[in-house]
């Protein structure tokens, strides 16, 4: 079944998903454009607490859209918990969004200013729904920790993604990534906001509690270059897209309030 073809293209890019995915113009829809004073500080918002057992990462792939790391959620190793969380949420799989050299990159803004790019680490109600599957289509299915990457000094630990990105270059290859541990991701500050949204590509679930850090962490242009030396493409294409600009722009708000946890 080889699905509806999407991508970040003139012509199969985000202003076309509606034509396959008509949930696109929906009332949920992320990323979108963060006003830190127009959100709403709510006391009763706890402090989000991650816990990621580092031995349930398994291999790091390129799918054509951007570089996943997917991890064993066959139980509650490693989850995400607490702030507007009811439950548990486990951990499957982080990737990246990224822009071209010098501008743009992350999908949510903040006061209309964007990040070179920006993590999402994706998790699922294992409580509520027996497959990530269920999940993925019911409102309180997933939960997805975003952190804007702004470019500075070298991230230590990113090395550990960037020096094998050579290694999943064309899309469809993939290899061994076990004992990663993406605490060494995390800001110093758990700051968030939070918001109900959607998948930011297609199937465009509405199923998304966006947990944004309000703490960006540091990378280097060095390590960033790293990331658009991959390519949307095959190795047998002779067509040789780089990935790069693999972002979803702010989408209407639409009414939905943001809450701050501090
Ligand atoms: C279908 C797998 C998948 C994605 F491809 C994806 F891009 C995102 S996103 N950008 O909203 O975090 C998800 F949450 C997700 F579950
Ligand atoms: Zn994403």
């Amino acid at each position: 079944m080889t699905g509806h073809h999407w991508g970040y293209g003139k012509e199969d890019g985000p202003s076309s998903w509606y034509k396959n995915y008509p949930v696109a113009e929906g009332n949920r829809q992320s990323p979108i454009d963060i006003v830190p004073n127009e959100a709403s500080h709510d006391r009763d918002l706890g402090p989000i607490m991650t816990n990621y057992d580092h031995c349930t990462s398994i291999n790091i792939s390129n799918n054509g859209h951007s570089v996943v790391v997917e991890f064993n959620d066959s139980d509650d190793r490693s989850v995400i918990k607490g702030g507007p969380l009811d439950n548990p949420y486990r951990l499957k799989q982080f990737h990246f969004h990224w822009g071209g050299k010098g501008h743009g990159g992350s999908e949510h803004t903040v006061s209309g200013e964007g990040f070179a790019s920006e993590l999402h680490l994706v998790h699922w109600n294992a409580v509520k729904y027996k497959t990530y599957g269920e999940a993925s289509t019911a409102p309180d299915g997933l939960a997805v920790l975003g952190i804007f990457l702004e470019t500075g000094d070298d991230h230590r630990w990113l090395h550990m993604i960037t020096d094998v990105l050579y290694m999943v270059k064309y899309k469809g290859s993939i290899t061994d990534f076990k004992g990663f541990n993406p605490n060494c991701l995390l800001p110093s500050s758990l700051h968030y906001w939070t918001y109900l949204g959607s998948l930011t590509t297609p199937p465009l679930h509405e199923s998304v509690i966006w947990i944004i850090l309000k703490e960006p962490i540091e990378v280097s242009e060095k390590q960033l270059g790293m990331f658009r030396m991959l390519l949307f493409t095959e190795e047998d294409d002779d067509q040789k897209m780089r990935m790069e600009n693999n972002f979803r722009p702010p989408q209407p708000i639409k009414g939905r309030r943001v809450r701050s946890s501090n």
